[in-house]
């Protein structure tokens, strides 16, 4: 089902998943418009898109240029796609993601993943902001995603329903390991070594569908589960980029505490969440390059 809005009303209309040659006119398009050639993609999370400036020798193709693609509607999520070296190497940045909560099904908000795929993308990067679940958390935390929980498959949604496509991969899907562990041991050692261990954390990362934050209620029972870190992205993405054997690795950017408390008044708010990530640009970015070049040297699959 898509939501299209028109001024005066809101019209669900059926629609059905992108065909794999859909996709791949949205690489084609790309391919044909820059000399690099990307192993490595990266998502940006609320705020953070900032990360895609750093690159250089740009090529920069907004989402209303590339045929068949959804827009960004949400601030802080710029809309455009960014091809250019960090360090050197070609990297393919999304500088804003769709989700689910703007109105698009999880397939379509996973599309890019597949369309970086078919450019020839073998690992990926992914930053969200997200609200600290774990009661140890502080704002500014930099957690790096563990594992997460996919709560829309446990209530019967996913961005694999479908007919599968085997050219992307199998039907049923394995889902550990899904965060590399080499990956996530050698972001912490990378952490070190920039002397910011003091705000990594590694935990598990939760997506709910969103827009609104979470309830007391809500907090209290993610914290019973054992989740970590609470946002509204993510996991679709990762599904998607681990079904087509993709290697990942993610950090949340802890940019608030969720309330626990009835008595607390302080409320989750976009702004702040921005402004957080603003404020936690330097190392998000400077870890995140590390990373990429440490991706780029592993050449295990
Ligand atoms: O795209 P991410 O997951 O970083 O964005 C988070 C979740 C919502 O889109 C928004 C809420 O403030 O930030
Ligand atoms: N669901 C959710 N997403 C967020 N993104 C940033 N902060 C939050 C939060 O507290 N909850």
């Amino acid at each position: 089902m898509r939501v299209e809005r028109t001024t005066e009303q809101t019209v669900p209309k059926e629609e059905t998943v992108y065909t794999y040659d859909e996709l791949k006119q949205c690489s084609n398009y790309l391919l044909e418009r820059t000399q690099l050639r990307p192993k490595i993609g990266i998502i940006c999370g609320s705020g953070l898109g900032g990360f895609a400036d750093q690159l250089s020798d740009q090529d920069v193709f907004p989402y209303t240029d590339i045929p068949n693609f959804p827009t960004s509607t949400v601030e802080g999520h710029a809309g455009c796609m960014v091809i250019g070296k960090l360090s050197s190497i070609p990297v393919v940045c999304m500088k804003g993601r769709f989700h689910h909560y703007e109105g698009y099904p999880l397939w379509k908000c996973t599309m890019a993943v597949r369309v970086m795929k078919l450019m020839g993308v073998e690992k990926l990067l992914l930053t969200n902001a997200a609200g600290g679940v774990n009661s140890e958390y502080n704002i500014g935390d930099i957690m790096i995603i563990k594992d997460h929980m996919n709560f829309q498959g446990f209530g019967g949604n996913s961005p694999l329903f479908g007919v599968n496509d085997e050219r992307f991969g199998p039907r049923f899907l394995a889902m550990n390991n899904a965060y590399d562990r080499d990956l996530r041991k050698k972001a912490k050692a990378i952490a070190t070594e920039m002397k910011i261990e003091n705000v990594i954390r590694e935990g598990i990362y939760v997506m709910l569908g969103g827009p609104t934050y979470e309830t007391v209620a809500e907090t209290r029972m993610l914290q019973m589960l054992g989740v970590d870190a609470v946002g509204m992205s993510t996991v679709q993405e990762v599904i998607v980029a681990r079904h087509c054997n993709m290697k990942v690795f993610a950090l949340s950017l802890i940019t608030n505490k969720c309330v626990t408390e009835y008595e607390n008044d302080d409320m989750a708010n976009h702004a702040e969440v921005i402004a957080v990530a603003n404020n936690r640009k330097s190392e998000m970015e400077e870890l995140s390059r590390r990373i990429v070049i440490t991706m780029n040297a592993d050449n295990t699959n």
